[in-house]
């Protein structure tokens, strides 16, 4: 019996430790299906395609509209979705994207106000019929992140805001997980990373066991 194909997001505000995780949740996935012949794609957005990578630069590196900002993502999305995801998804294979639409609500919508009934009308638009199957949020203090951030790199657009944006987009974020309680696992991301492997661990062992359960 072949494993129902999942889509997998990660979430958090920046610098809060999701990256690190997607390539040990990608591994052992990839272990574990591939005696099935099911492949494990691991992606990013805003990117995932040519022009999505493309545009990411754009995105990361311009100021611009807000609404302009919030479209570009979905067109982002659109093209991801078009050209990876589905047809992923469709041949049994299993995604994993570092972020998607949840994103859009934290940061347009919490961090720059963006009405939530236009990211709806957006979603609706672009993917009325998909959703993650489990969206993983990495959740810490706005310190901690931005310490993770300062200690590491050259940072970019939207790690540029100020404690503000952040503490409006984590609120965004948790709002959603509270929304959603049957897609979201909330990961408190102040724990060692060998901790929260240990946590992914258990998370993936539930995900592998009812992909293979009969519908
Ligand atoms: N649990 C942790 N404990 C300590 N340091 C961590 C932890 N998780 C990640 N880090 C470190 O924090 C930094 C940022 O991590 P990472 O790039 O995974 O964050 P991110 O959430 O993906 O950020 P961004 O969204 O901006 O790409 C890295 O240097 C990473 O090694
Ligand atoms: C998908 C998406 C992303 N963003 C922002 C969030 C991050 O600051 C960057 C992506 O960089 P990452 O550190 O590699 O995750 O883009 C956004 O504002 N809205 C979105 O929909």
């Amino acid at each position: 019996m072949k494993p129902t194909a999942k889509f997998i997001s990660f979430e958090g505000i920046d610098g809060a430790g999701k990256s690190t995780h997607i390539a040990y949740v990608a591994e052992r996935l990839q272990q574990a299906l591939a005696v099935h012949d099911v492949k494990v794609f691991s992606s990013r957005e805003p990117g995932g395609t040519p022009l999505g990578e493309t545009l990411r630069e754009v995105l990361l590196q311009q100021k611009m509209h807000l609404e302009t900002e919030a479209l570009l993502m979905f067109a982002v999305r659109r093209e991801h979705i078009a050209q990876l995801i589905e047809p992923a998804l469709s041949r049994g294979d299993w995604v994993i994207s570092d972020r998607f639409t949840d994103a859009s609500f934290a940061y347009q919508g919490g961090g720059r106000h963006l009405s939530l009934d236009k990211l709806n009308a957006l979603e609706q638009w672009v993917h009325p019929h998909l959703q993650p199957d489990l969206t993983l949020l990495f959740d810490v203090p706005l310190d901690v992140a931005r310490a993770r951030l300062d200690a590491t790199r050259q940072l970019d657009k939207f790690e540029q805001e100020k404690a503000d944006f952040f503490a409006d987009t984590r609120n965004e974020y948790l709002r959603r997980a509270a929304e959603f309680p049957d897609r979201f696992r909330i990961i408190d991301s102040t724990q060692t990373i060998a901790e929260i492997r240990q946590q992914l661990d258990v998370l993936i062992d539930v995900l592998l066991a009812s992909s293979m359960k009969v519908a």
